[in-house]
């Protein structure tokens, strides 16, 4: 990135040679972004760089510490709404380390604005990663990203070379989060082994492509199911896993409850497996079609850690198709 120039006429935010954006920084950056306008390529391959360092330093899990007088909010998938990303903001505050928040994977491909999700959340956490806690999904993934449209649309809005980038930050990212040692959040579910430990987890190899089967796999792509035991996947990757399934690995590893998101919700939430599965879903009128509601969590220690669910609606957003960057068959496909 050193040797990309920023001329005189660039109006956009610009980066400190530290590369810790500031509070002025990320509201320029949504200015920015809401017109539609770019963050300069300098900046983006910076934050890339500098992210990429920091995120393959830390563990596979992360273990988040809420105060008892403090809260965390969880929010699911985003898959590139910018614009109803900012209006969880404005509903819920910006992020703070007074108002941090985690999201559950899942920031890009279907919707057009995957590159603007992104870089603001990324953004947040190099401010200050007590802000902004950040899980792969199956969709930070390269099989994902060349066919649901984040791939082409970082080679419109970036350039050629820069996916390449993004897949080796997305295999960098953490799989899942521990809240005061009794919340666990993935962002598909369980894994497909029984007995598994939170330590099993934590010394799970992140950096590589999630295959055909195998833990990795399963953290980002499996579905719970209400019938007792494991089922054949809807979507051909991973499986199902029953009540039976969540209470045995919640008391084997001294858990409350998980949360997980990857599936679309009507309200945008929902709560499963007699309490201990939640599902977190933050795109709102997915794909502009589905007409569900998004919603977000709010975790507090002064209410034992209960998930409050907070429900919103889409906001409007700029004439672009979901999916404007995806390869045109899977558009076509409705897909
Ligand atoms: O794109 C989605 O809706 C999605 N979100 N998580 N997983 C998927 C998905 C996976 C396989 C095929 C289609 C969608
Ligand atoms: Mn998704
Ligand atoms: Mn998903």
């Amino acid at each position: 990135y050193e040797n990309i120039t920023v001329s005189d006429s660039y109006k956009g935010p610009r980066l400190n040679e530290n590369c810790q954006p500031t509070v002025e920084f990320m509201e320029q950056l949504e200015t920015t972004f809401k017109a539609q306008k770019e963050l300069h390529k300098r900046y983006i391959f910076h934050m890339l760089t500098i992210a990429l360092e920091k995120f393959r330093k830390l563990p596979t899990m992360i273990d988040i510490s809420v105060p008892d007088d403090g809260k965390l909010t969880v929010c699911g998938d985003t898959h590139g709404q910018y614009y109803d990303l900012c209006n969880i903001f404005k509903l819920n505050g910006p992020p703070s380390p007074e108002n941090p928040y985690l999201f559950n994977g899942d920031f890009v491909d279907r919707g057009s604005w995957g590159l603007e999700v992104f870089m603001t959340l990324l953004g947040w956490w190099l401010h200050d990663p007590k802000c902004m806690y950040l899980t792969r999904g199956n969709h930070e993934t390269k099989n994902m990203n060349e066919l649901y449209g984040f791939e082409g649309e970082v080679k419109h809005k970036v350039g050629p070379n820069a996916f390449r980038t993004f897949q080796t930050l997305f295999q960098s990212l953490p799989v899942a989060y521990l809240i005061n040692k009794r919340v666990l959040v993935m962002h598909g579910g369980l894994p497909m082994v029984d007995n598994i430990e939170l330590d099993d987890i934590r010394k799970l190899d992140r950096f590589c492509e999630p295959g055909e089967a195998g833990t990795l796999t399963d953290l980002l792509w499996a579905d719970p199911q209400d019938a007792p035991g494991r089922g054949t996947s809807k979507r051909g990757t991973s499986a199902q896993f029953g009540p039976d399934i969540t209470a045995e690995f919640c008391k084997q590893n001294g858990l409350d409850y998980i949360i997980r998101s990857h599936e679309v919700k009507e309200k945008g939430w929902e709560s499963a497996h007699n309490g201990k599965c939640w599902t977190i879903f933050s795109a709102p009128n997915y794909c502009d079609q589905r007409g569900n509601d998004g919603a977000y969590l709010t975790i507090r220690p002064d209410n034992n850690l209960v998930p409050i669910p907070n429900e919103f609606k889409a906001v409007e957003h700029p004439p672009c198709q979901p999916m404007m960057y995806a390869n045109p068959m899977m558009r076509m496909a409705g897909l």
